[in-house]
C-alpha cells in the first residue's frame, strides 16, 4: 500500500475536490463513516476533542453518528479563537440543531470540565490535528493533549495522533497516545518513523474511494512491502534442475565467529538456491562440512574461491566476518571477480564504510547492502540517533550515493534502490535474537539465486523473514533463526505465483 506525506495527501484531496468536482463534505462524510467502523458499539460515554480544521470536521461527523446511536457524547472544541473550517462549521451547525453538548475550551479553567468528562468516558475521539499540523504546539494545545493522555481509558485518533508531524513523525511538543489510529485513504509517512508506534497504537487504513489515477499522479514512490510481495515468486517448473535455481556463494565466517556462516548458508539452501557453496575460514571448514549437508565448502585461501565467485549467480558476503585486513581482501575479491548480484552484510559493510570506492563503477545496480542502524551510522559517518530519526531519507540517500540497494534493518525495515522505497510491515520483537540478520542475508541471496531481481528479492526476503517470525510468534515466546530456517520452504509456497 502507498505511503503519503501530508503534502501529497493535500494535493490528492485538492485534485479530487477541485479537479474532479467531488463534494468536500461528501468526502468528509465518507471518512466519518469509515471511522465509525472502529468505534466500539458497546462504549456509551464518548468525548470528542476537536481542533478547528477538517480533522475536527471528521470528529464532529463521528459525534453526530454517535448521538444518533444514543450514545452520551460530549464535544469539546479547542480552536483557541481560530475560525473553524467550512465543513467543520457545517457539522457543528447540524450538531447544534441536534442539541448536542458542545463546549469551547477558551482558558485554563475550561480544562477542568474536559478532564472530568474524559475521566468519565469510555473512549476519546481525537480530532485535534491531522495532516494539517505543521509547527510546534503552544501550551494551549499541549495542555489539552496532556489531559487526553492523563485521563483517557481508550483513545481513537483520526488520521494521525494529534501532535505528530505527518511528514517526519516529530512530536510537536506533545502528542496524543492513541490506542488505535484510523488513517484515511493511505498510510501517512510519519507512522514509519522511529517511536511512532508508541503514539499511533494499532493503525488501520480506511479507503475514501479516491480514484487511483489521482493518487498515482502524486505518487512519492513510498509503499509498504505488501504492495509487491504477493505472488512474485516464480513457480517451480517440474522440468527444472538444480542449475535452474542458480549457483550461490556465501563468503562468511571467521576464526572468531562460527554460527553466522552456517545460518546464512542454510537459509539460502532452504530458500531454494540450487547449488550453494560456503567459503569460510580454514578452521571452520571441517566443522561446516559436518553441519551443512546440502552445501559445498571451501576456504578463502583456496583458488577455487575466486573460480566459484566468477561462476556464481549471486554472492553473499559478510556474516561472521571480522573487520580486519583479511576481511577487506575477501570483500575486494568478491567485488572484483563478480558481475552478478552481491549481498553485503555485517562486517563486509563495516569494511566498505572505509572503502566506498569499491562499490562504484558497477554496470548494474545489483549490490545489496543490509546494514542495521549501527552499521548504517558507521557507513554514513553519523550517529545511530540520526539514522533512527531519518531512516527513510538516510537509506534513500545512501542508495543514490552508492548506486546500491539498501536494506536498512530494524523495526519497519526500509528497502530502497534510491528511487522506490518499501517499508516492511512484518516482524516483531519476538525475533530479536542473534543470527536473524544472517538468516535474512541467506533468504535474500537464495531468492536472487532463483532469478528474482535483487531489489524485489530484498523486499520479498525481508517480508517473508518477518512473516514467518510473526506466524511462529503466535505460538512461541521467542523465535530463533533456526526456527525460521526450518519453516522457510513451507511458507515460501504461499508466495508462489
Ligand atoms: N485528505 C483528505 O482527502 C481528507 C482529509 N480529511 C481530514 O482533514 C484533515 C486535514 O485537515 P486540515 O488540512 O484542515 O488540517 P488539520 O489537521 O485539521 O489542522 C488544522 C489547522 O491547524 C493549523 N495548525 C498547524 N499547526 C498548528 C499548530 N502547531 N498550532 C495551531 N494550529 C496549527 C493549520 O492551519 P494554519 O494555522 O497553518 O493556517 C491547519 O490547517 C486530515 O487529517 C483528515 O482528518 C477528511 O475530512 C476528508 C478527506
Ligand atoms: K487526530
Amino acid at each position: 500500500m502507498k505511503i503519503v506525506t501530508p503534502d501529497a495527501m493535500r494535493k490528492i484531496e485538492d485534485e479530487y475536490i477541485n479537479g474532479y468536482g467531488m463534494d468536500s463534505f461528501a468526502l468528509m462524510e465518507t471518512a466519518v463513516i469509515s471511522i465509525m467502523k472502529h468505534v466500539n458499539i458497546k462504549d456509551r460515554n464518548i468525548v470528542v476533542v476537536c481542533g478547528f480544521g477538517n480533522n475536527a470536521g471528521d470528529a464532529l461527523g463521528v459525534a453526530r453518528h454517535l448521538i444518533v446511536l444514543h450514545k452520551i457524547v460530549k464535544i469539546f472544541i479547542c480552536s483557541n479563537g481560530r475560525e473553524l473550517s467550512r465543513d467543520c462549521i457545517k457539522n457543528m451547525n447540524i450538531l447544534y440543531k441536534m442539541n448536542a453538548s458542545i463546549e469551547f475550551i477558551r482558558k485554563t479553567e475550561d480544562l477542568n470540565s474536559l478532564n472530568k468528562s474524559i475521566s468519565e468516558s469510555d473512549v476519546v475521539i481525537d480530532g485535534l490535528f491531522g495532516t494539517g499540523l505543521s509547527r510546534q504546539l503552544d501550551t494551549y494545545y499541549t495542555d489539552i493533549i496532556k489531559s487526553i493522555n492523563t485521563y483517557s481509558k481508550y483513545v481513537l485518533s483520526i488520521d494521525i495522533p494529534s501532535g505528530m508531524n505527518g511528514e517526519n513523525g516529530y512530536i510537536m511538543g506533545e502528542c496524543v497516545k492513541a490506542n488505535k489510529t484510523v488513517a484515511l485513504q493511505f498510510y501517512k509517512k510519519c507512522f514509519f518513523c522511529d517511536k511512532a508506534k508508541n503514539y499511533t497504537g494499532d493503525v488501520v487504513v480506511e479507503s475514501l474511494g479516491i480514484p487511483k489515477e489521482i493518487s498515482e499522479k502524486y505518487d512519492e514512490k513510498v509503499y509498504t512491502s505488501d504492495e509487491i510481495t504477493d505472488k512474485i515468486l516464480p513457480k517451480r517448473n517440474k522440468y527444472s534442475h538444480k542449475g535452474t535455481f542458480g549457483r550461490t556463494t556465501i563468503a562468511a565466517g571467521s576464526e572468531k565467529y562460527t554460527g553466522a556462516a552456517y545460518i546464512a548458508a542454510q537459509a539460502a539452501v532452504k530458500t531454494g538456491a540450487g547449488l550453494v557453496t560456503l567459503a569460510t575460514s580454514k578452521e571452520q571448514v571441517p566443522i561446516m562440512q559436518s553441519k551443512l549437508a546440502e552445501a559445498m565448502i571451501c576456504d578463502y585461501e583456496d583458488k577455487y574461491f575466486v573460480e566459484i565467485i566468477k561462476k556464481s549467480n549471486v554472492v553473499a558476503c559478510g556474516p561472521g566476518l571480522d573487520s580486519n585486513d583479511s576481511s577487506l581482501k575477501i570483500v575486494e575479491e568478491v567485488i572484483t571477480n563478480s558481475e552478478c548480484p552481491i549481498v553485503f552484510d555485517a562486517d563486509a559493510i563495516n569494511v566498505l564504510s572505509a572503502h566506498k570506492e569499491l562499490l562504484f563503477g558497477r554496470k548494474e545496480k545489483n549490490i545489496v547492502l543490509t546494514p542495521h542502524p549501527g552499521e548504517m551510522a558507521r557507513f554514513c559517518g553519523c550517529s545511530i540517533e540520526d539514522v533512527n530519526n531519518k531512516r527513510i531519507e538516510i537509506a534513500k540517500n545512501t542508495a543514490i550515493e552508492t548506486n546500491c540497494i539498501i536494506v536498512l534493518k530494524g523495526y519497519n525495515t526500509v528497502i530502497t534502490d534510491g528511487e522506490k522505497i518499501f517499508i516492511n510491515t512484518t516482524g516483531s520483537s519476538a525475533m530479536a535474537s542473534g543470527g536473524m540478520g544472517d538468516c535474512l542475508t541467506g533468504i535474500v541471496t537464495g531468492l536472487i539465486s532463483q532469478g528474482l531481481d535483487p531489489f524485489k528479492a530484498s523486499v520479498l526476503g525481508v517480508y517473508i523473514h518477518g512473516f514467518i517470525g510473526d506466524s511462529l510468534s503466535k505460538q512461541m515466546y521467542s523465535v530463533t533463526a533456526t526456527d525460521i530456517i526450518n519453516k522457510i520452504s513451507l511458507y515460501l509456497k504461499e508466495f508462489e505465483s
